[in-house]
């Protein structure tokens, strides 16, 4: 019996012979109790984890070598013709009986970062987002800053804190200044919140001066995964004029542990919102052949109570377009650059993707079953999930990304 494959609810089509078509099959790095130092690429199909470099010798692929890696990034390297012949080749394995012992039960294994990143950015892409965040911090000027229609605003973040879904995050501290104060003062940050976002993984590099134009994004983007921009409210008001978020967002971001092949959200792919103005010809889509929005449901859940669910269908820069703005000045991708989208936030207020909107500066705490909540306490623990249409009504369960706050 062909398991049922979590990540591809029961639906109506998807089968073929009788037999579910594994559609999903996203990437991770696992560990097994057996071998804890031993990290290896592994592919989730229902509840295990085909440990594909080792199937790939036992069934003789020619790319048993590019999965013989504790990370995804060779893989990541190899382009998109080897991506698209490696998940052609797995979709077949999961059926066959011989690779039952490389199936490991994914509650007996331990995931890990599934890539080293390379350079870390994070768009600020969701119009409603940041019309609330502008009428927030800057309640004096006009929500929406002068550029925000006509470029991908978004800076660059710390790549090296970027940890796996489960890692716990420690409050981080720093300087924080409150309005009627007249000087700063040093301590655990009192305005922890989280960012719910959608991000993408680079895996084709690019060469100095090259521009990735809109069409060529799933050349050089291999994968998907759901991402926490974790960020302190109170360092980031005080530090982020005139240069952006600094510190505020440094101490530590969380992806999930699965990354979602590109080619597997084909089916989830919607028109973006029109844009007015038009933008430069460099980020203008309209006679882009696929349309660049994806139809991701998010969900935030703070310690299992939901409190929002945003929709990244009403992302105003796509994803596509945000790649063609990074490196429009010509600099280069490397395998292993993560760009995020910002904060998913849709147009109702259940659909705001932090804290910060969701309570509005702690002026409208949440009322949640524990007790009323307006930023993150010592020992909140946080999940973003996300699901997508996939093939034939089926749906795409993207990996969640975890984490608990730890005392500073
Ligand atoms: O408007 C600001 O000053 C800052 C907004 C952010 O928090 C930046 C950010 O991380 C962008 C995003 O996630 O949308
Ligand atoms: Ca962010
Ligand atoms: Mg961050």
């Amino acid at each position: 019996m062909p398991q049922q494959d979590p990540f591809d609810l029961a639906g109506a089509g998807g089968q073929a012979g009788g037999e579910r078509v594994p559609h999903h099959l996203p990437y991770g790095v696992f560990t097994t109790p057996d071998e804890p130092g031993r990290r290896r690429i592994g592919v989730r199909h229902g509840d295990r984890v085909l440990d594909v470099h080792t199937a790939a010798t036992a069934l003789g692929s020619p790319h048993a070598d590019i999965l013989a890696h504790p990370t995804l990034n060779p893989l990541m390297a190899a382009g998109r013709p080897v991506w698209q012949a490696v998940r052609s080749s797995v979709t077949t394995w999961v059926g066959y009986p011989a690779i039952e012992p490389f199936l490991h039960p994914l509650d007996r294994v331990t995931l890990h970062l599934p890539f080293e990143v390379a350079d870390y950015a994070d768009f600020y892409s969701s119009e409603h987002h940041a019309t609330n965040v502008g009428r927030i911090f800057r309640p004096q000027g006009a929500a929406l800053p002068p550029n925000w229609k006509h470029l991908p605003i978004g800076y660059h973040g710390r790549a090296g804190t970027v940890v796996v879904s489960g890692t716990p995050v420690i409050r981080p501290a720093g300087q924080r200044r409150a309005a009627d104060s007249p000087g700063p003062v040093f301590g655990p940050t009192q305005r922890l919140d989280i960012e719910a976002e959608v991000a993408f993984v680079v895996g084709t590099p690019s060469r100095p001066g090259e521009r990735v134009p809109l069409a060529d994004f799933p050349e050089h983007v291999f994968g998907v995964c759901l991402l926490n921009d974790w960020s302190a409210r109170d360092i980031q008001s005080w530090e982020y004029l005139p240069l952006g978020p600094f510190l505020g967002k440094s101490f530590a971001t969380s992806v999930s542990p699965w990354i979602t092949p590109l080619d597997a959200l084909d089916a989830a792919r919607v028109a973006p919102p029109v844009r007015d103005p038009e933008p430069l010809p460099y980020l203008d889509d309209r006679a882009e052949p696929e349309p660049g929005g994806f139809d991701i449901r998010l969900a935030v859940t703070v310690n299992g109570h939901t409190v929002a669910e945003p929709p990244f269908s009403t992302m105003y820069w796509t994803a596509a377009q945000q790649l063609a703005h990074l490196t429009v000045n010509g600099a280069t991708l490397r395998t292993g650059d993560l760009f995020a989208s910002g904060t998913v936030s849709g147009p109702e207020p259940h659909q705001r993707g932090c804290l910060l909107e969701l309570t509005w500066d702690g002026r409208e705490p949440l009322d949640l079953p524990g007790g009323k909540r307006t930023y993150l306490e010592d020992g909140d623990e946080v999940t973003i999930s996300g699901w997508a249409p996939g093939p034939e009504g089926t749906r795409i369960i993207l990996g969640e990304v975890t984490g608990r706050v730890v005392a500073a």
